[in-house]
């Protein structure tokens, strides 16, 4: 099984990225629906939101007010800090869960799409890794133009994460995504061809067709030694 990192900033375009991988027929787990799911009222997750942060971080239905919670953490870092050790092992073990059950349909090649993927040191999991990046100009004006937010607030969820461009530095693969939708879906072509190489040794051997030959082997050996033995 080859676990794809996909990661980039904020508004870099890793939900165009993920999609396009969807539509070739690559499953993506998609870590902000993760990290949505454990939060949900009633969850652990939740419980512990509302421990730390306190009633006013919810709605009227209980569920937890995301814009509120966002303008909290966004703009302060230790608060921003407490979430992320609250929600870390819900958000890692909800991901080895989305992977788990794909290897058991035996998929051979997952998108893992992680904007924390650097942060959380996830990255030691995943190979190759993808960076969705763009200039710094058109990440505030995408993320200005899609949340409705003033450039102060973009700057700050900006500024939230490691720095796009050192993210870059450390990719295995570059998506530069500051041009058009079309020159990006064409740079994605080359992209998809590299993630769809056949599978290496190592790869083989950890998805679930590769485990299930390798213990069917291992078994008759043993078998066919033991008869020799005899
Ligand atoms: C703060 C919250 C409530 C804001 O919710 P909102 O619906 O406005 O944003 P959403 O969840 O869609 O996230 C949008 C983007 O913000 C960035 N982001 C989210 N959380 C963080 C964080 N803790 N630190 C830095 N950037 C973050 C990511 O790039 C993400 O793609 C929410 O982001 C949250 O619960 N974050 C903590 C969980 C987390 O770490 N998520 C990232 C998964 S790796
Ligand atoms: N090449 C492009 N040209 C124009 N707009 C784009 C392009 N790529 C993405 N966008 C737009 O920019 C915004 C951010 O893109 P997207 O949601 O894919 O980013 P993201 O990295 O997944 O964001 P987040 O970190 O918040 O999850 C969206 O409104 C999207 O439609």
């Amino acid at each position: 099984m080859r676990l794809v990192g996909l990661t980039g900033g904020i508004a870099s375009g890793k939900s165009t990225i993920s999609n396009l991988f969807k539509a070739s027929g690559i499953p993506v787990v998609d870590a902000d629906i993760v990290a949505r799911n454990v939060v949900q009222k009633g969850t652990g997750g939740w419980k512990k939101i509302v421990e730390a942060f306190g009633n006013d971080v919810l709605l009227e239905n209980g569920e937890i007010d995301r814009a509120r919670l966002g303008q909290i953490v966004f703009s302060d870092p230790e608060k921003r800090q407490v979430l992320n050790r609250l929600l870390a092992p819900h958000i890692s073990s909800g991901i080895f869960w989305e992977i788990l059950k794909l290897w058991i349909k035996g998929c051979k090649v997952i998108v893992l799409d992680i904007p924390l993927l650097f942060e959380t040191k996830m990255d030691q999991w995943t190979h190759p890794i993808i960076v969705v990046w763009v200039n710094e100009a058109t990440q505030i004006e995408r993320l200005m133009s899609r949340d409705g937010c003033s450039e102060e607030q973009a700057r700050n969820r900006i500024n939230a994460q490691l720095a796009l461009d050192w993210k870059k530095s450390q990719a295995d693969i570059v998506i530069d995504n500051s041009g058009t939708l079309d020159e990006t879906k064409k740079n994605f072509e080359a992209v998809l061809r590299k993630v769809s190489e056949p599978l290496t040794w190592k790869e083989r051997l950890r998805s679930r067709d590769g485990l299930f030959s390798a213990v069917v082997c291992t078994a008759v050996g043993v078998l066919l030694a033991q008869k020799n033995l005899l």
